[in-house]
């Protein structure tokens, strides 16, 4: 697995995931996996378009699930070849859509996927329609607990403060998530 920063990675046919993907937790472990799967049918490269810090970490300072290090050792194991790491802050949350989407053009994306409640890009102004309008988007349905929740990152940092974190690493998925707080 190669990363990146933005504009430096050189390809003409990808699948594409764009998140924070703060955790990697197990809703987004099965979109990346039907991301991946994708990407080895369609015989081109897996990109994962990734934020450091998470935009909700830079906004609101959310506790942060896993360390830039911590993410990119999970992306790999998910099998992303090409990770790009757009430096979270004022400067780049300022850019508007279009010059988001103008970047994204450059990693030609044949199908791009998320959750179903993406929301990208200056004021969080980005929905899937907008994205759809330049892209092949694909859904990957919401992934819930046991309990009937949506799995996400906001559920687990909760889940966290609640000092559950059993119920949060469980979430998370991977064995060696733990988070002292
Ligand atoms: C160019 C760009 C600008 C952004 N500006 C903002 C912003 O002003 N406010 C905000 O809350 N999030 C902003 N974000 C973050 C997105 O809303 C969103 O968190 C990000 O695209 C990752 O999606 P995810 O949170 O579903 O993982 C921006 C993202 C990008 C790519
Ligand atoms: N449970 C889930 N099932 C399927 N897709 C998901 C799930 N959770 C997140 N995703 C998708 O993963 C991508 C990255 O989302 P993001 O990093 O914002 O995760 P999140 O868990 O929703 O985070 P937060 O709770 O901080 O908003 C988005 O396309 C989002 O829709």
């Amino acid at each position: 697995m190669k990363v990146h920063t933005p504009h430096n990675l050189d390809i003409c046919a990808s699948v594409l995931t764009i998140g924070a993907l703060d955790g990697v937790h197990r809703g987004h472990q099965a979109l990346l996996s039907k991301a991946k799967i994708r990407a080895e049918e369609l015989d081109v490269p897996f990109v994962v378009y990734t934020f450091d810090p998470p935009p909700k970490v830079f906004f609101r300072n959310c506790l942060l699930l896993t360390t830039l290090e911590e993410k990119l050792e999970r992306l790999e194991n998910m099998g992303a070849d090409h990770v790009i790491v757009g430096s979270f802050n004022e400067l780049f949350a300022k850019q508007d859509i279009p010059v988001f989407i103008k970047e994204l053009k450059e990693i030609c994306p044949i199908e791009i996927w998320e959750g179903p409640n993406f929301l990208f890009g200056k004021n969080r102004k980005g929905t899937i329609q907008t994205l759809s309008q330049h892209f092949n988007v694909k859904i990957q349905p919401p992934v819930i607990c046991e309990k009937g929740e949506v799995i996400s990152s906001s559920r687990i940092r909760q889940l966290y403060k609640e000092k559950n974190s059993t119920q949060a690493n469980h979430l998370l998925g991977w064995k060696n998530s733990l988070i002292e707080i």
